[in-house]
């Protein structure tokens, strides 16, 4: 099987994109030992914390973005990052040619079921002008990253990476230690009859939103004529996996809970890279006003709507905002 190395290069990256990936995903290892050693290593439960997003921070929250910061701030590569776990971009190389977002952990409310989580993460340039601590240069449309991904960690640890040509899914070989090329270029089915939503908070949904799910609901007796299956892994990282494996509507819309918010999910660390896999596998990728990736960040811990998945599934449920 061929190893990760020599697909980049045959994708045609950069060497320093590719040590630097490969730097990133050594850190992901390390995170998918830990956490398969659970309570074993003490590595369950809450810290007495809260995040920047308002959150309760996991254990596992706090020593995922210690061991990504370390690593990516050692490696010289890398002249800031940004981190959904810190309040602050965390400035490195001032050298360093790229700018690395992440969210080293997704999924937490998962860590003490044993259940999906994963590391999220994209690569940007990082522009000349900026200071090592200057945030601005983060507020890149998702139309600037070089490469994105993530790394499930579920019974094998897969890794789901583009850099602009084609989506690839690999597996991680334990005996060695490497990612191996297991699904070359996934493609996302354009139809679909899953959908995935959180259903309990339907009642702050805005009425398309609504009006599109009740209609899946209905299946055959209903207007779409279909029997629709729900499936709600809690994390993102499992739930686009499934959409990238199979196909699928992963949902995570605004709702009137937090008018101030524009969704739960950040811009960042967690749609612009789902975004940019499914976009590269032939899905679609919307906030429900327009595509994820064009979307101009304002800040670095932004939330966005979410509709991301089966292209005629997206267009569908999109076509609701204009049904009266
Ligand atoms: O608890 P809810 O409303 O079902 O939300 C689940 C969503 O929240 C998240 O867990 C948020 O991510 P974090 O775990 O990184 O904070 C997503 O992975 C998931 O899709
Ligand atoms: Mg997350
Ligand atoms: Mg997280």
């Amino acid at each position: 099987m061929k190893r990760l190395n020599s697909q980049l290069q045959e994708d045609g990256a950069p060497m320093e994109l590719i040590l630097l990936l490969r730097t990133l995903l050594a850190g992901c290892k390390e995170i998918a030992f830990r956490v398969s050693q659970g309570a074993l290593a003490g590595v369950l439960g809450s810290t007495l914390s809260d995040n920047v997003q308002g959150e309760r921070q996991k254990k596992l929250d706090v020593i995922s973005n210690q061991i990504l910061k370390d690593i990516l701030s050692e490696s010289g590569y890398v002249k800031a990052i940004s981190s959904e776990e810190e309040d602050d971009v965390v400035p490195c190389n001032p050298e360093g040619k790229y700018l690395v977002s992440f969210d080293p952990l997704d999924g937490s409310s998962n860590t003490d079921i044993n259940s999906l989580i994963g590391t999220i993460f994209s690569i940007t340039h990082a522009p000349q002008w900026m200071k090592p601590d200057d945030p601005s240069a983060f507020l890149q449309p998702g139309t600037q990253i070089v490469a994105a991904g993530y790394v499930l960690y579920g019974p094998s640890a897969m890794l789901a990476l583009t850099t602009g040509r084609g989506t690839h899914l690999y597996t991680l070989d334990k005996t060695h230690g490497g990612f191996l090329l297991t699904t070359p270029n996934v493609k996302v089915p354009e139809k679909t009859s899953e959908f995935s939503i959180n259903t309990s908070n339907q009642r702050h949904w805005e009425a398309p939103i609504q009006a599109y799910i009740n209609d899946l609901l209905a299946g055959t007796e209903g207007p779409r004529e279909k029997d629709y299956n729900m499936r709600w892994v809690a994390a993102m990282v499992g739930d686009i996996h499934r959409v990238l494996s199979r196909g699928g509507i992963f949902m995570y819309p605004y709702d009137k809970r937090d008018p101030s918010k524009a969704g739960k999910l950040r811009l960042l660390y967690e749609a612009n890279p789902m975004a940019f896999l499914v976009e590269q596998a032939g899905g679609l990728a919307e906030t429900g006003t327009g595509r994820i990736m064009e979307v101009m960040p304002t800040e670095i811990h932004q939330r966005v709507p979410v509709l991301i998945g089966s292209k005629e599934e997206v267009e569908t449920c999109l076509s609701y905002n204009n049904k009266n």
